[in-house]
């Protein structure tokens, strides 16, 4: 795929390239993700979305090591971290680049949180081991970033054990432990799905601020475009693991290319006027194990021609804007922003 002249000239964080990967079943391989790149520059904040069962978790999760060892086959592509190959690392290299580059906050921190240590402890025991830092000084940089997490009385929150905590805290606490070591890049996937939607807001509002003002770059993964739109320099939106169209976030909610993005942008409360009915897409993920001929999206698609169901459109654009449809070149015209 393509990457913007911006992108590059502030160097990368992430770089997937063409990545392929399935998982082998008895009955046939699930092929998770077919030919997906994705960047990240340094200080950038990206969003990829899409439905349950896209291949969200597992791009990020192949790119950092995450997933089960064994049970998966990369077919093709790569993955660079700072300029790092981590497809070919083994665990201990991966141990090492998600301990001072990536770290990944999950949804369920009560699994991350280590419930019979207190916080004060957890934290700074990573701080010392990544900062080399004492611990009086360990302690006052987990204090400031409890602080920078909303937490109220910091002192008092290294005290508690996990559970004497709220979801919503058990949440910043785990964001703070993920900015604790100074990573270059932070996953956030889907961290606050668990939690009440005004929690979420401010969580994930937290994280965007703090990234910003250490340069930290962030990808978030999310099923709701309406929440990582406000928060993301760039989108990628994935369907059936594939990209299907990515680029700056304003062009993608201002017009959307393609069908899928369209159909996502109207199941938005916020996109449809007072009387007017939400919309669903109606259909499903199509089973990764016999996908349909032709673009993935075509059985679900209103716009779809015998092209569609023959053969899979490419991601084609320029100007870090593009999509995969054969009903939408992005052309000249199409990049100022008027769908064709
Ligand atoms: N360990 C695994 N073994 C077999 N299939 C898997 C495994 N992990 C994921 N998959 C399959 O890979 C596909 C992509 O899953 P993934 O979890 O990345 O989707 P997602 O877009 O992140 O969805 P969600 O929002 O529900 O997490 C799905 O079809 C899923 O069933």
């Amino acid at each position: 795929m393509m990457t913007t002249g911006i992108v590059e000239s502030r160097g990368q964080a992430l770089a997937i390239h063409n990545l392929s990967l399935e998982f082998p079943t008895f009955s046939g391989a699930i092929k998770a993700l077919d030919n997906v790149s994705i960047n990240v520059a340094k200080a950038e904040i990206v969003g990829i979305v899409g439905e349950s069962g896209c291949g969200k978790s597992v791009t990020t999760m192949a790119a950092t090591g995450l997933l089960p060892k064994g049970r998966y086959r990369i077919t093709g592509g790569s993955v660079r971290i700072f300029g790092h190959s981590t497809l070919a690392m083994n665990e201990s290299q991966l141990q090492d680049v998600r301990g001072k580059m990536v770290s990944t906050i999950f949804q369920e921190p009560m699994n991350a949180l280590n419930p019979t240590i207190r916080i004060g402890k957890q934290l700074t025991d990573v701080i010392m081991r990544h900062e080399e830092a004492s611990l009086t000084d360990a302690r006052r940089i987990a204090r400031d970033i409890l602080a920078d997490m909303l937490i109220g009385e910091p002192e008092r929150v290294m005290k508690l054990y996990p559970f004497e905590l709220s979801g919503g805290m058990r949440q910043r606490v785990l964001i703070a432990m993920a900015f604790s070591c100074n990573p270059g890049l932070i996953i956030a996937d889907e961290p606050t799905t668990a939690l009440d939607v005004t929690v979420q807001a401010v969580i994930l509002r937290l994280i965007q601020n703090r990234a910003r003002r250490t340069g930290t770059s962030v990808i978030f993964i999310s099923h709701n475009v309406a929440v990582v739109s406000q928060l993301c320099d760039r989108l990628y939106v994935m369907y059936a693991g594939r990209i299907v169209e990515q680029g700056v976030t304003r062009a993608i909610l201002d017009a959307p290319q393609h069908p899928y993005t369209q159909a996502l942008l109207r199941c938005l409360p916020e996109r449809v006027a007072p009387k007017q009915e939400l919309e669903a897409i109606t259909g499903a993920v199509p089973n990764l194990m016999h996908p349909p001929a032709g673009c993935y999206f075509q059985p679900r698609c209103k716009e779809a021609v015998d092209l569609c169901r023959s053969r899979s459109p490419q991601l084609e654009g320029a100007n870090g804007r593009q999509v995969a449809c054969w009903r939408r070149g992005v052309g000249p015209e199409t990049e100022q922003g008027s769908p064709q």
